[in-house]
């Protein structure tokens, strides 16, 4: 079972930029949470707060059932110099050079990843370098590789930019499979008609969080414009209270 996410008071500036205020929300575990909002609305560094990528102000605090389970996380962007001799294969056993059975035998993991990627429809692209692939199959691949460890918790950011409506399909068939294991779900995702399908509790972040709600409450159209086209304001006065 996954995590429940307790934010508290989230706040994060980059020098003078205040990218997120007082952000507090539980999002529920077992659930795919996605958070969406204009460019530059702080989605990405709210995710890298959770992570614990990014120093932020406030807490935030993983509420595991039972003990503490694994996270998987999909950053946005990967660029693979086509020349690099590492295949997908390669790429997705990376994973398990944490594991001490690593040299010991790779059979297992070999089968294990090959059983990933067909979960993606990339089995047969396991011998491609991974530069020979279009951006939308090594997302696919990114996807596959998280999931190699079987995490509680599944972190991902725009995971199906560049893909096409196949890969889209795997995606969205994977997340709700997912979440019916009692994994915990948190995307970035920009597409609304793709949030709808999921069937998820959305947050809307623009500096600050907007709205949370069930997709179908918070995206109804008479909301949409005025939830995206927030005007973010910052005074001099806000500044000063944030981290
Ligand atoms: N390391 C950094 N240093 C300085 N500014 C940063 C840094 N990372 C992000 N920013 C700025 O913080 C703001 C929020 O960025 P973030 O990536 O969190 O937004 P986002 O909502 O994910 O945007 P998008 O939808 O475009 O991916 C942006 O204005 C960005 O330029």
């Amino acid at each position: 079972m996954g995590p429940a996410i307790i934010l508290n008071d989230v706040s994060l500036r980059y020098e003078n930029n205040i990218i997120l205020e007082k952000v507090t929300a539980r999002l529920e575990a077992g659930l795919c949470h996605v958070v969406m909002g204009p460019n530059g609305g702080g989605k990405t560094s709210l995710l890298r707060s959770i992570l614990g990528l990014t120093p932020f102000k406030g807490e935030i605090q993983f509420q595991w059932q039972q003990s503490k389970g694994k996270i998987g996380y999909v950053p946005q962007k990967a660029t693979f110099e086509p020349s690099l001799p590492l295949t997908v294969l390669d790429f997705i056993l990376l994973n398990q050079s944490r594991s001490p059975l690593f040299f010991n035998f790779n059979k297992k993991h070999k089968v294990k990843a090959l059983q990933q990627l067909a979960r993606l429809g990339m089995e047969d692209r396991a011998m491609f370098r991974m530069g020979q692939l279009s951006g939308g199959e090594q997302q696919r691949v990114l996807f596959a590789q998280a999931l190699l460890d079987d995490p509680d918790l599944l972190i991902l950011d725009e995971p199906t930019n560049g893909m096409d409506d196949q890969g889209v399909r795997y995606f969205e068939s994977l997340i709700n499979d997912l979440v019916k294991e009692n994994k915990t779900i948190l995307i970035v995702h920009h597409d609304i008609s793709a949030v709808r399908r999921l069937q998820a509790t959305v947050h809307v972040v623009n500096g600050l969080l907007l709205e949370s709600g069930q997709a179908e409450d918070v995206l109804q159209p008479s909301k949409i414009e005025r939830l995206f086209n927030h005007y973010r304001h910052h005074s001099s006065q806000q500044k000063s209270e944030v981290v």
